[in-house]
């Protein structure tokens, strides 16, 4: 079985809903995230002011790599898609599920969390432009769209499981 990858914009429930999919589908589960943050134990805000958003893109690919033949999901930070080797990996190596929120949604839900260092600021803004730049990117690379507007988890996630045949 090939790895299952959620990607998506931040905010757009990548970690929440791989986490209970994990759960109903009796498999492993890492998030690319969470496993920087236990590596370097430091948080992410701290990671970026310390070594910088370049740093942080090579520890991504690596996990990203180290999980590639291993069946299981797979829950990406929502900046994955920027380097072009992490699309191609995704795409040919896995079942890739990218979770759509709009940007007045994805504000909606992360307005009052400060953990993601390329949101300071003025949140609107900065959640449109780079919705915009990586909207593209996101599409390209995924098998399967999942609107998760007005959805809640249950129904995203049995949308997945539909997917899965
Ligand atoms: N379908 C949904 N409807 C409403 N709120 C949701 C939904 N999915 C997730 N959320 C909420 O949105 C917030 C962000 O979710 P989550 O951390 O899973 O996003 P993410 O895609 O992993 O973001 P990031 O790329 O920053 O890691 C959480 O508070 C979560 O409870
Ligand atoms: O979209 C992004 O670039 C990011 C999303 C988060 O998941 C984290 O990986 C980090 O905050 C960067
Ligand atoms: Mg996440």
């Amino acid at each position: 079985m090939k790895p299952i990858y959620l990607i998506g914009f931040m905010g757009a429930g990548k970690t929440t809903i791989g986490k209970e999919l994990a759960s109903c589908l009796n498999q492993e589960v890492i998030d690319t995230d969470e496993e920087i943050v236990m590596r370097e134990k430091k948080n992410i805000n701290d990671i970026f002011e310390e070594h910088g958003e370049e740093y942080f893109r090579n520890l991504e690919t690596l996990i990203l790599n180290e999980f590639d033949n291993r069946a299981g999901i797979v829950t990406t930070g929502g900046g994955i898609v920027v380097k072009p080797e992490n699309r191609k990996k995704l795409n040919e190596k896995g079942i890739v599920f990218f979770l759509y929120a709009s940007p007045e949604e994805i504000f909606k839900r992360i307005e009052n969390d400060h953990s993601r260092p390329l949101l300071k600021g003025d949140k609107k803004k900065l959640i449109q432009e780079l919705y915009e730049k990586r909207m593209p990117l996101y599409k390209e690379t995924a098998h399967v769209v999942i609107d998760t507007t007005n959805k809640d988890k249950a129904e995203i996630i049995q949308e997945i499981i539909d997917c899965l045949g």
